[in-house]
């Protein structure tokens, strides 16, 4: 029993940042985000009778260790909700997603083995079924089941079944643009698990995170169906700022920025002030995502490009979301 699926990454335009519950992923909030065209993972599930165990090969390389067990301990799910607790599988991914550019290959790599692993054991799961499915594998990746923006509604049940994602509006809608920095960077990354974690538990500045969301959420979705493309930039822009603001007061202390992505942001800002409409957001690491709009895509590209310690500039537009191929 085997089948193939496609997912594209997204990026947060208001961030998921905190767990309500660690191992049901139930988030602290509600988030948003933009499912991106150029950055996808392409995963193929092949059930087999003969298997003893799961079988994981990323871009051609054996998988194991804790990535391995990530992957094995989410086909347990998929295995427990067909009945078919004793098939194992052969899993072939490959990433278009370049690590580099710190986009979280999770958000694409959970949603493609999510709908590949639900079709080749033969569940018809719908698209909240399929993403309340994928959060599990990672919080994020549950928006990726849709292209264009999509919204993670945190939901209030203790067992997580009213916790997944809901289109807002697909890729044809409105055609932004996002370009990934891509940095040089050494930097010791604190993964998002760890530092959403950390924070959440010693940060003095969560509870005024918290407190922002609901008037972010609200004004970023009228300014998406307006198409007000400054209202989504600065709410995306203020949004990111107020979640990295959260790792500065936790104990200890930490950022995921350094010395470019700081000369990325201060770019970012004097191109608005040239009047070049741009904004930037940023996750758990130190590459910075700027929002444009098509018309000025040479400009932004040229001048993001030209910034020292700038290694890569990666253009995406709008993506959609799942195909099985
Ligand atoms: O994407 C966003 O909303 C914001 C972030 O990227 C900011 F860093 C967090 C993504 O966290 P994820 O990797 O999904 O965590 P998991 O549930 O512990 O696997």
């Amino acid at each position: 029993m085997k089948a193939t699926a496609k997912a594209h990454t997204n990026i947060a335009l208001i961030k998921y940042w905190g767990k309500r519950d660690q191992a049901l992923i139930l988030p602290t909030n509600n988030s948003l985000s933009l499912t991106l065209d150029g950055f996808y993972t392409t995963t193929t599930v092949d059930f087999h009778d003969a298997l003893t165990q799961d079988v994981f090969m990323l871009n051609g390389q054996a998988v194991t260790g804790e990535a391995y067990q990530r992957v094995t301990k989410f086909l347990d799910l998929i295995r427990n909700l067909s009945g078919k607790t004793d098939l194992y599988a052969n899993i072939g991914s490959i990433n278009e997603v370049p690590t580099a550019a710190g986009f979280a290959s999770s958000a694409s790599g959970f949603a493609a083995l999510a709908a590949a692993g639900a079709k080749a054991i033969g569940l018809n799961l719908s698209d909240p079924e399929l993403s309340r499915l994928t959060r599990q594998g990672s919080g994020s990746a549950c928006r990726s089941i849709y292209g264009g923006f999509a919204e993670w509604e945190m939901g209030e049940k203790e067992d997580g079944t009213d916790s997944y994602a809901v289109p807002i509006a697909p890729r044809e809608y409105w055609d932004i643009r996002v370009a990934a920095v891509v940095l040089s960077s050494t930097m010791k990354k604190v993964s998002s698990r760890a530092g959403m974690k950390r924070t959440v538990e010693t940060s003095p500045f969560y509870s005024g995170w918290i407190d922002s969301i609901p008037n972010d959420l609200n004004g970023i979705k009228v300014g998406i169906q307006e198409k007000d493309f400054e209202k989504v930039g600065a709410i995306s822009e203020a949004n990111c700022l107020k979640m990295h603001a959260t790792t500065l007061g936790a104990n200890p202390p930490f950022t995921y920025w350094h010395d470019t992505t700081l000369r990325v942001m201060h770019t970012v800002q004097e191109m608005r002030a040239n009047g070049i409409p741009a904004y930037f957001t940023i996750d758990a690491g130190p590459n910075v995502k700027v929002l444009y709009l098509p018309e000025d895509e040479a400009r932004v590209e040229e001048t993001l490009r030209n910034i020292a310690g700038v290694t890569d500039v990666r253009l995406s537009k709008a993506g959609p979301g799942i195909t099985y191929l």
